[in-house]
């Protein structure tokens, strides 16, 4: 007797969505094939859709592409974020709840807003999908002519409704913690409508039908980048660009709630783009070993917090590399750092050397370009899948950001 009548077989044997640590054998990972979104950035916009310049649109399809087959090829299940947006908004409470994630009014005044919620209600699931991840422009409406001020005051490549280019980087936008899965606060304008999609993926997809949620989309910011579950009951937190002390304090007091962690690392880090979320400078490669930039080896700290009687007790800074041994329980983390000389580090963390994505102990997908890091992880044993990323590198993120983990073994 299947649990879902209504969910297809192929679904309910599926791995259960579970995700205890950064290097379990990896089963389930949610990616975004980059679409239309990308087609929207101009010179004029790309910083504020914080992009770092143009990509070239189908080779970064390409790419993607690449480095899905890099993860099937290796017995992991890709699941798509547009797909499962589009399953999920098959539900009419799905669809009309998305719908009004659409429409600012505000931004539109009412007659305007009322014609796009109208127009929205009409498509079908894969057209609305469409609209929710590559944006409309004003020319795009197709409302009546009417006196609009806000129609005729606006260029006709304005957009109704913006496009989100950065669900490429699905790690950012929810993260899996055990058996629960925490929508992210994204800090950001320009992604913060991608949580809504999330929320409603996790709520109406089949597949996502039994998951218990941590934390919340409307909780002080926490950006999935920033999290590592460094093993099964602790977590380490970045914060910094995006995480604030506010939001890793309130992920952690959930994670405590919920039985999830026993120990949670507040780290912080530089608030610049260059490292705008911890994985951009600290991923595990291994059960006991993490390639990091060499630049913040030596200072990185981290504050410990624990559950305690009264509520969240907290201890420290102390380095971060012994308060984590400490917490997970082992003498010494390992360390593999970002090439040699400060110069190729640098270069190579800014081009997402230390963003690897584990699909094991010790296996690691990492873009091919970061030459002395992937040659470094190797010298360590480390076995690296190389994968070009040439213009999905351009939104500035690495193979770690541009997947969500939903399934790994347990160690
Ligand atoms: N975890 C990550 O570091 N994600 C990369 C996010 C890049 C994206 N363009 C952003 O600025 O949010």
């Amino acid at each position: 007797m299947t649990a879902f009548p209504d969910v297809p077989d192929a679904e309910q044997t599926a791995a259960a969505p579970r995700v205890d640590s950064e290097v379990g054998p990896l089963r389930t990972v949610l990616l975004h094939r980059p679409g239309n979104e990308l087609k929207r950035l101009t010179p004029r916009n790309n910083d504020q859709l914080l992009f770092d310049s143009i990509p070239w649109v189908d080779r970064a399809q390409d790419e993607h592409d690449a480095f899905a087959d890099v993860l099937t090829g290796r017995g992991v299940e890709v699941m798509r974020l547009f797909d499962s947006l589009v399953v999920a908004l098959a539900d009419e409470r799905a669809h009309a709840a998305a719908a009004a994630t659409a429409v600012d009014r505000r931004r539109l005044g009412t007659e305007l807003a009322d014609a796009l919620g109208a127009y929205l209600s009409t498509v079908d699931a894969k057209g609305l999908a469409d609209v929710l991840t590559g944006g409309m422009t004003f020319e795009e409406l197709p409302a009546a002519e009417g006196a609009s001020l806000v129609r005729k005051m606006h260029h006709p490549h304005d957009f109704v409704v913006d496009p989100l280019p950065n669900l490429l980087f699905t790690r950012d936008s929810s993260v899996w913690i055990g058996n629960r899965v925490a929508i992210a606060s994204l800090a950001m304008p320009a992604r913060a409508r991608e949580t809504a999609l999330l929320d409603l993926i996790y709520a109406y997809h089949p597949r996502f039908r039994t998951a218990g949620r941590a934390y919340g989309a409307h909780s002080a910011p926490v950006e999935g980048g920033d999290v590592l579950l460094l093993a099964p009951g602790v977590i380490a937190i970045g914060v910094g660009e995006r995480t604030t002390p506010a939001g890793a304090e309130s992920l952690a007091r959930s994670a405590f709630r919920d039985g999830l962690a026993h120990t949670v690392l507040a780290v912080p880090i530089a608030q610049d783009r260059a490292t705008m979320h911890l994985d951009t400078v600290c991923t595990m490669v291994d059960r006991d070993a993490v390639v990091m930039y060499p630049a913040i080896r030596n200072t990185l700290r981290a504050y410990t917090l624990r559950p305690s009687e009264t509520g969240v007790q907290v201890d420290g800074p102390a380095p971060f590399l012994d308060a984590a041994a400490a917490a997970m329980g082992i003498d010494r983390l390992r360390v593999i750092d970002t090439g040699l000389d400060p110069v190729t580090a640098e270069r190579e963390q800014w081009d997402d050397g230390n963003n690897t994505l584990a699909l094991a102990p010790g296996v690691v997908v990492a873009y091919e370009r970061n030459v002395e890091t992937n040659s470094r992880l190797e010298d360590a044993g480390i076995e690296v899948l190389r994968i070009s990323g040439s213009e999905l590198g351009t939104g500035r993120g690495g193979p770690r950001c541009m997947s969500c983990p939903v399934s790994r073994d347990p160690l």
